[in-house]
C-alpha cells in the first residue's frame, strides 16, 4: 500500500472507531475484509490509527472535526505534512480535501492541546503538581518497548547480546534492574529465540519496577490476586524462590499463564476463586487492582476518551473490595501491596487512606509513585504490614 492508500484506510478504521468499536477489533476487522494488505501494512496502520487516538482532541480541533477525515487530516497537520499530498485521489489515496475542510482547523490550546479530557483535568493537576503538563505531554507519544530479562536465564548483557544476534537493539533502562529498552526491530521479538527460550518477556519498565521493590526476601507464599495475564507473577517468579500463587477474578485471562511460566522455567500455582480460600494465608498478597489505566494511556488511548465520572467512580468501589479482600489472605506479621498503573490521587493515596480507615491492623509500610516522567508507564504501589 502507499503511504497515501494507508491513510484511506485508517480513516476508514477510525470512522468506526468513532462510531464506537473498538480499534483493535476495526482494525482486525478491516484487515480480514482487505487481504491484500501485507503484514508492514497492518503494522503501519495500527501505529497511525493508535497515534491519532492519543491526540484525538487535539487533531480534530486541528482537522476540523471528530470523524477519519478530520483526524487524519489533523494528524498531516500536526506532523508537518502537507494534507495535499495526501488527499489526492491518485489510485487508493482519499479524496481531494473540499473547500471547507482547506479553510478548517484551528490550532488547538488549553486542555485540548494536551489531549486531556475536560472533567478528568482537576484531578490529574492535583494528583500530577507540577509534572501535570509534562505528563500529558508525555502520553501524547508513544510509549517505549521494554522487555524484561529473566534473571533464571540470563542478565541483562547476555540477553542484549542474544537480542543483537538476532537484529533486536536494546540498551539497559534505569528504571528497573532487570528491563531492557528495545531500540530497533520491536516486531521481531515474538519471534526471537531470546523470547521462545524465556530468557526475555515483553513487560512495561515500571511494571518491572514495582514488582523489583516489593519486599520478597524470606517470603515462602506469595499470592498475586489479580494476575491477568500473570506479568507480575512471571516477574516474582523470576527473582524470588517463594511459590508464587495467580488468581484473577476472570480465570481465563491467566489462560497463558502455565505456558508463559514453562517458558520462563518457573513454577507458578494458578488457582481457580474456588481453591483461593484452602491455599490461603499468603505470607504476602499483592492487588494490581483494575483502575482507570492513566498511567498506561499511551498504550491503551481509548481508555482516557471511555473514562467517565460514573466508570471511575465504580472502579474506586471495586478497589476498595478489593483490598479488603485480598488483605484478609494475609497472614499476621504479613503483607499486603496494593498497585495500580493509576496517575490519581483517588485511586491511589486516597484508598491507601481509606484502607488503613476501615482497617486498624495495618500499618503503611512505604508507597511509591512512577509517572511516564521517569521513562515507564505510571504507576503506583502502597505496602502494609498486618499487625501481629
Ligand atoms: C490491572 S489488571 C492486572 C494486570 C496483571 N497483574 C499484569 O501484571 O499483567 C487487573 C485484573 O484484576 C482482575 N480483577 C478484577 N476484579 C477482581 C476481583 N474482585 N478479584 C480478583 N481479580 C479481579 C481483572 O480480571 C484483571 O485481570
Amino acid at each position: 500500500m502507499t503511504p497515501a492508500a494507508r491513510y484511506a484506510a485508517a480513516i476508514e478504521i477510525l470512522d468506526k472507531v468513532v462510531g464506537g468499536e473498538v480499534a483493535e477489533k476495526a482494525l482486525t476487522n478491516w484487515a480480514r475484509g482487505n487481504r491484500f494488505a501485507g503484514s508492514g501494512d497492518r503494522h503501519a496502520l495500527r501505529d497511525i490509527v493508535f497515534d491519532v487516538l492519543r491526540c484525538k482532541r487535539s487533531f480534530a480541533v486541528l482537522g476540523g472535526e471528530e470523524s477519519g477525515r478530520g483526524l487524519v487530516l489533523g494528524a498531516l497537520r500536526a506532523a508537518g505534512i502537507a494534507p495535499d499530498t495526501v488527499f489526492t485521489e491518485e489510485g487508493y489515496a482519499p479524496a481531494v480535501l473540499t473547500p471547507s475542510e482547506r479553510a478548517c482547523g484551528t490550532a488547538p490550546d488549553g486542555l485540548a492541546a494536551l489531549d486531556c479530557p475536560d472533567w478528568l483535568a482537576p484531578e490529574l493537576r492535583a494528583s500530577l503538581g507540577e509534572d501535570f503538563v509534562p505528563v500529558m505531554q508525555a502520553l501524547q507519544s508513544r510509549a517505549p518497548v521494554f522487555l524484561r530479562v529473566n534473571l533464571r536465564k540470563g542478565d541483562l548483557v547476555s540477553a542484549g547480546a542474544a537480542l543483537r544476534a538476532e537484529g533486536i537493539e536494546t540498551q539497559p533502562a534505569s528504571l528497573a534492574k532487570t528491563s531492557l529498552e528495545v531500540l530497533s526491530n520491536p516486531r521481531r521479538i515474538q519471534n526471537s529465540n531470546a523470547f521462545k527460550d524465556g530468557l526475555v518477556e515483553l513487560q512495561d519498565a515500571a511494571s518491572q519496577a514495582i514488582t523489583e521493590m516489593l519486599p520478597l526476601d524470606g517470603v515462602a507464599r506469595v499470592l498475586d490476586f489479580c494476575a491477568g495475564g500473570g506479568g507480575k507473577s512471571l516477574a516474582m517468579a523470576a527473582r524470588s524462590n517463594a511459590q508464587i500463587y495467580a488468581h484473577d477474578i476472570a480465570p481465563t485471562r491467566m489462560k497463558d499463564l502455565p505456558v508463559r511460566a514453562k517458558r520462563a522455567g518457573v513454577r507458578i500455582e494458578v488457582l481457580a476463586p474456588p481453591a483461593l480460600k484452602k491455599a490461603a494465608p499468603f505470607d504476602l498478597v499483592l492487588a494490581d487492582a483494575p483502575c482507570s489505566g492513566s498511567g498506561s494511556w499511551r498504550r491503551a488511548p481509548e481508555a482516557k476518551w471511555a473514562l467517565t465520572p460514573e466508570r471511575l467512580s465504580a472502579l474506586h468501589d471495586v478497589q476498595a473490595q478489593i483490598m479488603d479482600e485480598a488483605s484478609r489472605l494475609v497472614l499476621p506479621g504479613g503483607i499486603f501491596a496494593y498497585a495500580t498503573c493509576s496517575l490519581l490521587r483517588s485511586e491511589n493515596q486516597a484508598q491507601v487512606a481509606a484502607f488503613l480507615g476501615r482497617n486498624p491492623g495495618w500499618s503503611l509500610t512505604s508507597e511509591r509513585v512512577l509517572t511516564p516522567l521517569d521513562g515507564g508507564d505510571g504507576f503506583f504501589v502502597a505496602w502494609f504490614r498486618r499487625n501481629l
